[in-house]
């Protein structure tokens, strides 16, 4: 886990200590993003934005309501066009890929979009399988064992796997959509507000999923949520998006003491206090 300094340029960057407990080194960054800019026509969303995801960490991304979650992530999937800044993914400038090297790292990463977005003619089986079928050349049986281990993975019983989207639960969908995210065994996996909606039992259950899976099969981890718990329970980082940039990352610590006015109100206010982990002071 790592803390940053509050100056510019050096906010974004994830430090480890090295084993002897010396001078601080950079990890290697997963994601690399610098100088990022964003527009729509006029509509400027994001002005030289920042931000490393480390390899390994699960980092949590929060922001007010349309100020550009999901239109950094789409940007780093290469979905929205930047006009300025560079975004390297596993240590590839995206610019610099030619569309078979862009389809190499593309099979890297992993992405479940808000609400799921499963094909809901599709049963959950043939929606992991999609992914599969683009990328890979497999045998149906292949294909069928290979979907359900990635059942297995999220906790889904076999029985799952022949229903279609509409017999699921919220829970249900939520890890068959994670499923089909895994399906290529990626390295990143980038999740939008993987527990919106779901009631606080069947989040904490997903949140600790993310946690095993990150650790057992040592991915990275995107997560933009607003989901509070998530933050505290589940995320080593947190970075918070205000004012087109990422205005504070760290670990919750160093969320609770920035003194950016957006920050402050979202992990300052009384709702965010009352669920702080014990031991923490808000
Ligand atoms: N394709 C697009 N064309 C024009 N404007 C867009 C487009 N996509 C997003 N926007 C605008 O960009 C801004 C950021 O949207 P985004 O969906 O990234 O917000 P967000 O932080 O994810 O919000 P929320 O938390 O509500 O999901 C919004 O004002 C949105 O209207």
């Amino acid at each position: 886990m790592s803390e940053q300094s509050a100056e510019p340029g050096e906010q974004a960057r994830g430090k480890d200590a090295t084993p002897d407990g010396g001078t601080e080194v950079e990890a290697p960054a997963a994601i690399r993003v610098r100088d990022l800019k964003v527009a729509f026509g006029d509509k400027v969303i994001m002005d030289g934005l920042d931000l490393d995801v480390m390899r390994g960490e699960i980092l949590g991304f929060v922001g007010g309501s349309g100020q550009g979650k999901s239109v950094l992530t789409r940007t780093i999937l290469g979905l929205v066009r930047k006009s300025r800044g560079t975004i390297e993914v596993l240590g590839d400038d995206v610019d610099g890929l030619d569309p078979v090297q862009r389809r190499a790292l593309e099979r890297r990463f992993g992405v479940m979009f808000q609400h799921g977005a499963l094909f809901s003619a599709l049963s959950v089986k043939q929606n992991i399988q999609v992914p599969m079928r683009e990328y890979l050349k497999l045998s149906p049986a292949l294909l069928d064992e290979l979907a359900m281990v990635k059942l297995d993975l999220v906790g889904l019983k076999p029985d799952a796997a022949d229903k279609t989207p509409s017999e699921l639960s919220g829970g249900m969908i939520k890890r068959a959509a994670l499923a089909r995210a895994l399906a290529l065994d990626p390295e990143i996996v980038f999740l939008d507000e993987p527990t919106s909606g779901l009631d606080p039992i069947g989040a904490a259950e997903f949140d600790e999923l993310i946690v095993t899976l990150k650790q057992t099969l040592g991915l990275t981890v995107f997560m933009v949520t607003h989901d509070l718990d998530s933050l505290y329970s589940a995320c080593d980082r947190i970075a918070a998006l205000a004012d087109k940039r990422v205005v504070a990352v760290g670990t919750l610590a160093t969320m609770l003491a920035s003194d950016h006015p957006w920050v402050k109100a979202y992990f300052g206010g009384e709702r965010a206090r009352a669920r702080l982990p014990a031991g923490v002071q808000g």
